[in-house]
């Protein structure tokens, strides 16, 4: 049973339009973290236990739980208790977990039933292995690991034990995202040429001991923010890239297996999408966590973008979290004047792509066709790209993780 759709855009005709677009950002921000509670709530909802007291569980998972009828998060673990106590206080999650068992204490619980893992890239794998041989499900952030081998491997354990897993790429869920998609695939700008993609947020954020600058736990920039334009442009061509043509990373003396800044070109094949690609179309990214300050101290303005030519006209996508703009430029002909328009898809009044990504995983969980879904085979191609561009860059991969771990029979 799908839940009514409520749109976002305020019925306020009397605003003036600026006005309008800050009092429905206000609101989406605020009910992004104080979510309503549902209104019908399950007798047994799904179960969730988070490994790690992350910086980004309450937004990823806890407050959009919050608003779901059928899911409660029932434990966290941490590594040190008064962090598991403080968080599990905080949340008003029923269980903690912690000290050096923590999280295999979490997965013997037989409470829970879907595991989230926002650990650091390079424990991925490991975890999600224990987990899925716990017998839970499990939510996995991005990028799902350090290498293709591990993703292949968690998704063969997942598939063996018919258990869901699910990457975290909560932007995909998005409507918006999809109005993207369905703009490109109209054919209404032509035939794909180019797609540039951009994630770059100004020095400052990423601090020298952020899990993004340990090499060992899956560190770097392609890895954190890369993942995310290399996967919205496989999805917006509907196609695998071809090759990496260029590749180069921004590292610094003291952290020389760390790209703190990243630039990489991507061919495609002529086929692919509903539209056709033109031979000789490109992805190319670009990502930056310490972008440096214009004139030595003025902080440079996130990038958070996606930018789409084709033929006829093109397709830039700001956003989605919980903020868009799809602006549209096209035209009837090559060559022909350019309209533009832009246009906004929120969706269900203050759900964030977190909130997405959650109606699609318990939609998935209790045996109903979720709105929309990935497989694991485009988990593993990311991973599978980005190795290669790292390749390219003369970083390498990620190191594999050495845990010894329950695996799929046969792999
Ligand atoms: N979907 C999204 O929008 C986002 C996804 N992410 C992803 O989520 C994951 C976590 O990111 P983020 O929340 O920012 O990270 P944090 O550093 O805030 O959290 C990481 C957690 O990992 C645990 N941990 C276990 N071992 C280690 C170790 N050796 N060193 C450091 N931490 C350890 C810590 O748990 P403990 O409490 O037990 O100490 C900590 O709470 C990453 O994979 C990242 O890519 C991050 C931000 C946004
Ligand atoms: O969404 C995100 O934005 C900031 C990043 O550092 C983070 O890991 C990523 O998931």
């Amino acid at each position: 049973m799908k839940r009514p759709t409520r749109e976002c855009a305020p019925p306020n005709s009397h605003r003036h339009p600026i006005m309008t677009s800050l009092y429905g950002f206000v609101k989406r921000l605020y009910l992004a973290f104080n979510p309503p509670a549902p209104e019908a709530p399950t007798e047994s909802p799904l179960r969730f236990g988070i490994l790690g007291a992350a910086g980004i569980a309450p937004a990823a998972l806890i407050y959009p739980v919050k608003n779901h009828p059928d899911a409660v998060v029932k434990a966290v673990a941490a590594r040190d208790q008064g962090r598991a106590d403080a968080f599990a206080k905080k949340h008003g999650i029923p269980k903690a977990y912690s000290g050096p068992g923590a999280y295999q204490k979490l997965l013997n619980d037989p409470e829970i039933d879907v595991v989230y893992n926002p650990l650091p890239n390079g424990l991925h794998y490991e975890w999600t292995m224990k987990a899925l041989a716990a017998g839970k499900h499990v939510l996995l952030e991005k990028p799902s690991a350090n290498t293709a081998e591990e993703t292949r491997k968690m998704f063969a354990f997942a598939q063996e034990k018919r258990l869901v897993l699910l990457e975290a790429f909560h932007y995909r869920f998005h409507p918006a995202t999809r109005r993207l998609k369905e703009i490109v695939d109209s054919g209404e700008i032509g035939t794909l040429t180019k797609i540039e993609a951009s994630l770059a947020i100004p020095s400052g954020f990423v601090k020298d001991g952020d899990i993004r600058m340990v090499y060992d736990l899956g560190g770097g920039v392609m890895m954190d923010m890369g993942c995310y334009t290399l996967s919205m442009s496989r999805y917006l061509s509907g196609a695998e890239p071809t090759k990496v043509i260029s590749a180069k990373a921004d590292t610094l003396p003291k952290f020389p297996q760390i790209d703190i800044g990243c630039t990489a070109t991507l061919a495609f094949p002529a086929v692919g999408g509903s539209t056709g690609l033109a031979e000789g179309l490109t992805a190319s990214l670009d990502v930056h966590f310490r972008l440096p300050p214009g004139f030595g101290f003025v902080p440079q303005w996130p990038k958070v973008y996606a930018r789409v030519t084709g033929t006829r006209g093109s397709a830039e996508f700001v956003g989605p979290w919980i903020y868009h703009q799809i602006t549209v430029e096209s035209s009837e002909e090559e060559g022909g004047p350019l309209r533009k328009r832009t246009e906004q898809r929120y969706g269900n009044l203050g759900w964030t792509t977190y909130r997405y990504q959650l109606e699609a995983l318990i939609d998935k969980l209790r045996g109903r066709d979720p709105e929309h879904w990935f497989d694991a085979q485009d988990s593993i191609a990311n991973m599978e790209w980005i190795e290669a561009i790292y390749k390219e860059t003369g970083l390498g991969s990620r190191p594999p993780s050495t845990a010894e771990v329950p695996q799929a029979t046969g792999t």
